[in-house]
């Protein structure tokens, strides 16, 4: 295919992208559509022919007394325009509508499913975006989506009526309506092009933004950091300014030279056609009247053209994030098929686990392992290493948060593959050192009161907070008493294994000693097993193992704390 032709097809391919996405969920009911869209621009059209012809015959119809017959006539068409017309915007907005409402849901589901790697990969602000604007863009263009097709079929009417009364008229005014669509296609290629670079300038955008919001508290005490950031922010707005401005102007020259063309199609009708053709007077004012209601239509393609392109562009980004979320497809599938949860497990193995990040051009790769481990039921676990050494990635690979590159996972012997691996993640809940405190305790029904009650008044929490209907009554606590709350969502959810990824750090030393001393046994009790990240060797003895990462291998410590050296 040439070069010219993909161009052809990725344009056509770009207009085509909202039919696909709106009809995905959705019958879109293309006759219904085409026989409304039909009978309104009909009706439209008919409306000219009428005034023409009592203007043309209005001494006749006087002299007859059929103007009742004709103003009768004229208010049924206008009814038939109206009613037709409402009923197709309001069948667009509710196709338009429905269609977004099920790419919503099942964009949410794809981010759901997707793997925590893919996530890192593809970015929070580029999710957000797409989830919120572009699909806001493509539904605000629903009632474009009506319109645009009316005055296609209004042109369409029109110019039939035209080529009734003058077919010379009617070729000139096709080859001029041509010469304004092939200008406007022409240009549709750097259109495009402005437009996908200002959806990554927004993206960047919000990005900055996210840094103002999250980092207000550090930005506040650095007026440097505040003016870098502040300096990034405007160098983005006014990359965004710029391809915005230039898509705006192409349009604007677009919309003048279709403008232009509709003159000199008007113009045509006077200077040109008589000169073509022999037409009576009577023929050059009702093709001209015709071409003159025109404007209207041709009007609203070409003031449309910018909205449907941004809306094509958002259908665009749409499905580019859809496919970069999907190359996880299959295993939504496998995990939707297999989400029973598991109760419990006597060993987990870890077989030659290797896990290797993805870098930067001309960095190096941190790798994770060859690992070999084993974890019991109901035994402790602390893991100790400096900063950077690997633990975080590790739990990740145990949890099965990150897919081992090589090596495998054994949950009782039995190797898990994609079709296990929800049920086996199940298996876990964990407190994060950058956990996520749900207001709502999703995914936790049937607790006792009491048992919350207690557990609360346990974690000292009892005066700050309550739970009513599965809701924290606050978060708006210390940083030390959300990690309490993360903390007692952990234990509500009651899974066989807890991950605690430094969650004593910021908690006073007498709770820090109740952590240690009290919950870790009072959940080893329980039957459940411990994995702890900490560095607060005055516990090690607690554990029933301790293992250290260093470099991204793991090694066991515990000779280490039995020579009395901690690490
Ligand atoms: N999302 C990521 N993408 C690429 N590389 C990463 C990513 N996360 C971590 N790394 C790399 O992996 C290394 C180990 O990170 P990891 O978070 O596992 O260490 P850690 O031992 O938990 O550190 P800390 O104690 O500071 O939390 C880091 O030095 C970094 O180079």
């Amino acid at each position: 295919m040439s070069v010219d032709k993909d161009h052809q097809k990725t344009i056509k391919d770009s207009k085509m992208v909202l039919y696909d996405l709106i009809s995905r969920n959705i019958t879109v009911k293309k006759r219904t559509f085409a026989a409304l869209g039909c009978i309104s621009g009909l009706a439209n059209a008919l409306v000219l022919a009428l005034i023409n012809n009592v203007a043309e015959n209005i001494a006749d119809i006087h002299r007859e007394n059929h103007i009742l017959y004709y103003l009768a006539l004229f208010s049924l068409t206008i009814a038939i325009y109206g009613l037709t017309q409402h009923r197709l915007m309001t069948k667009a907005a509710k196709m338009v509508e429905q269609a977004i409402d099920g790419l919503r849901v099942e964009l949410f589901e794809c981010v759901r499913h997707t793997e925590l790697a893919t996530l890192e990969k593809i970015g929070k602000e580029k999710i957000f975006t797409t989830l919120s604007k572009e699909l806001q863009t493509i539904s605000q263009s629903a009632q474009l989506f009506v319109i645009i097709g009316q005055s296609i079929s209004l042109v369409f009417f029109t110019s039939m009526y035209i080529a009734y009364h003058s077919f010379v008229a009617f070729i000139v005014l096709a080859v001029l309506i041509m010469l304004g669509g092939s200008i406007h296609r022409l240009r549709a290629d750097e259109i495009q092009k402005n437009m996908q670079q200002s959806f990554e300038s927004e993206n960047k955008l919000i990005q900055r933004l996210s840094d103002l919001l999250d980092g207000f508290k550090e930005v506040k005490l650095s007026v440097p950091r505040a003016d870098d950031l502040e300096y990034e922010f405007a160098m983005d707005s006014a990359r965004a300014k710029r391809s915005k401005t230039k898509t705006q102007t192409l349009f604007a020259s677009d919309f003048i030279l279709s403008q232009i063309s509709f003159f000199a199609a008007t113009g045509a009708m006077v200077f040109i056609v008589p000169v073509l053709s022999h037409v009576y007077t009577d023929v050059v004012i009702k093709v001209t009247t015709a071409s003159l209601f025109l404007i209207g239509p041709i009007t609203s393609i070409v003031g449309g053209i910018p909205i449907f392109t941004a809306a094509s562009e958002a259908g665009q980004n749409v499905l580019a994030l859809e496919k970069e979320l999907q190359s996880e497809q299959e295993k939504i599938q496998h995990t939707k098929s297999a989400h029973a949860e598991l109760a419990t497990f006597e060993q987990i193995q870890l077989s030659g686990a290797y896990y290797q990040h993805n870098r930067a051009p001309g960095e190096h790769a941190f790798v994770v392992g060859p690992i070999d481990f084993q974890l019991q039921r109901g035994k402790i676990t602390f893991i100790t290493g400096g900063n950077g050494s690997g633990k975080t990635t590790f739990i990740r690979m145990l949890t099965g948060l990150y897919e081992l590159q090589a090596g495998k996972i054994l949950l009782d012997g039995q190797q898990l593959n994609e079709t296990s691996l929800q049920g086996y993640r199940s298996l876990f809940t964990a407190v994060f050192s950058d956990f996520h405190l749900f207001k709502q305790l999703y995914g936790i029904h049937d607790t006792k009161q009491q048992e919350i009650d207690e557990w609360l008044a346990f974690l000292e929490m009892n005066s700050k907070v309550s739970i009513v209907d599965g809701q924290f009554s606050t978060v708006d606590l210390s940083s030390g008493q959300r990690k309490r709350l993360a903390l007692l969502s952990t234990i509500l959810e009651n899974r066989p294994v807890y991950i605690f990824d430094e969650w004593a750090a910021d908690q006073d030393p007498i709770f820090r000693r109740k952590f240690y001393e009290q919950v870790l046994p009072r959940l080893k009790a329980r039957g459940n097993t411990v994995i702890a990240i900490t560095h607060d060797d005055t516990y090690f003895h607690l554990a029933d193992a301790h293992l250290k990462m260093v470099e991204g291998q793991l090694t066991d410590n515990n000779d280490i704390i039995s020579n009395g050296v901690s690490s």
